[in-house]
């Protein structure tokens, strides 16, 4: 197992001999080893109401499905003679060192999935075990304090939803600052939420039901605006984080965002290399390009289409990126496409739905065991190696 200061030149290949030699005792994979299989097996093991909440998207979840199949469009050029032994997966990201390029994606709600409700510290300790990131929602089961408490020597990210109070934001981002997360990552795309049919067709909404609401039930300011406690006054307390959940940023925002925090801060849900342009003109650390995985807006565009656009614009910024990674093939070909690292969503909920922290490490490890076998097979040894002339578009 990887752990956060053994950086550099590891062999995730070797998750593949490790279930051959397993084999030889008669013990095969506990859960599948590609997505399609694990997505069903999760369906099937999750209440219908997760399942809708997490697989659903926007509209006809058009964006959401192509956010996967543009990767198809991509191939890898096999390259020879490389010699490509071994490899390295490790890299830079505001100024620390990364075993691997894989992040966990901000997943609020994650408790959901989990079977004793506790996602939100599964994932934290599967960040722990791997050292890959995790990025923690503001929407958790467990107050961020808690979840950075088993990070370990990974890094972890907090996430923030931008509340209308900014009185609630600052305090929001002083405990995460406290609690020791390594940067700030704001989300621009939900202030909202975007119009998802499978869940209005249920009226399934969880957090109107009180779920991964502790990190405003535990805020002083949060507490501060309510008449009782939420101990005493749950529908009330649920009603204020309602009222109070999403602010729409304007550019006038971005220089009070980014007087709040000393630490990296990194803005999600940039599509338009104009915007990138702006917000770093404006001083942020890190560009985050994403759709939300087609579950805000069916605009039709897949994220991966408007990776290179945005690599582009931001110059030696680094760029994070996720929206349809499925699989080690797809992470190669994001990196390709210039995104600094790349974030797993949907897959790891669904390995944490099968089978707690083990599934999250499962899911990880499959997807750096095939990123790894590709840059062993066709000649890309380190990451520096996957540039877009690595890349030949085949649709
Ligand atoms: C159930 C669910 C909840 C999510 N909650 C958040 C969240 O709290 N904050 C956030 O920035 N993004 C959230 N996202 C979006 C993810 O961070 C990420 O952008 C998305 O999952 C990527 O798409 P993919 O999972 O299809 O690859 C959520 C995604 C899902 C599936
Ligand atoms: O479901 C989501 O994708 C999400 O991020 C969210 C979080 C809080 C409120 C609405 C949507």
């Amino acid at each position: 197992m990887t752990r956060a200061r053994e950086v550099g030149v590891v062999d995730y290949g070797d998750y593949q001999f490790e279930i051959y030699r397993s084999g030889l005792r008669g013990v095969l994979p506990k859960l599948p080893v590609e997505f399609s299989e694990l997505e069903s097996r999760a369906h099937a093991a999750m209440p219908p109401w997760v399942v809708s909440y997490v697989a659903g998207g926007c509209g006809n979840e058009h964006t959401q499905n192509v956010n996967v199949s543009a990767f198809e469009r991509w191939g890898l050029i096999p390259r020879m003679f490389i010699g490509a032994a071994k490899r390295d997966m490790s890299i830079d990201l505001f100024g620390m060192r990364l075993p691997t390029p894989l992040f966990l994606c901000p997943i609020g709600v994650i408790s959901l999935c989990a079977q004793d409700g506790r996602g939100d510290i599964a994932t934290a300790t599967a960040a722990r075990k791997l050292g890959v990131p995790m990025i923690a929602s503001t929407l958790s089961n467990a107050p961020l304090e808690q979840v950075a408490s088993e990070f370990g020597e990974t890094p972890g990210f907090f996430q923030l939803y931008t509340p209308t109070d900014r009185g609630l934001a600052e305090s929001l981002v002083h405990r995460a600052e406290a609690a020791g997360f390594k940067g700030i990552v704001v989300t621009l795309d939900t202030w909202v939420t975007g119009w998802r049919p499978r869940d209005l067709s249920q009226a399934n909404f969880p957090q109107l039901r009180g779920y991964a609401l502790a990190n405003y039930f535990s805020d002083p300011v949060f507490r501060g605006g309510l008449a009782m406690p939420p101990e005493r006054d749950v529908p009330a307390a649920i009603m204020k984080w309602g009222a109070i959940f999403g602010h729409p940023l304007t550019w006038d925002d971005l220089p009070w965002l980014r007087s709040l925090t000393k630490l990296p801060l990194i803005v999600k849900g940039i599509c338009h290399p104009d915007d990138a342009r702006r917000a770093i003109d404006a001083g942020v650390d890190g560009i985050y390009c994403s759709n939300h995985g087609g579950r805000q807006a069916n605009g039709g565009i897949a994220a991966v289409d408007l990776l290179p656009g945005i690599v582009k614009a931001s110059g030696s910024t680094p760029v994070l990126f996720d929206s349809g990674i499925r699989s080690g093939t797809d992470v190669v070909k994001a990196l390709a496409l210039g995104a600094t690292a790349v974030g797993i969503g949907r897959p790891y909920a669904y390995g944490l739905a099968l089978d707690g922290v083990e599934g999250i490490v499962h899911v990880l490890r499959c997807i750096l065991a095939e990123a790894d076998l590709l840059m062993a097979v066709d000649g890309y040894p380190r990451i520096a190696d996957l540039r877009p002339s690595a890349l030949l578009p085949v649709g």
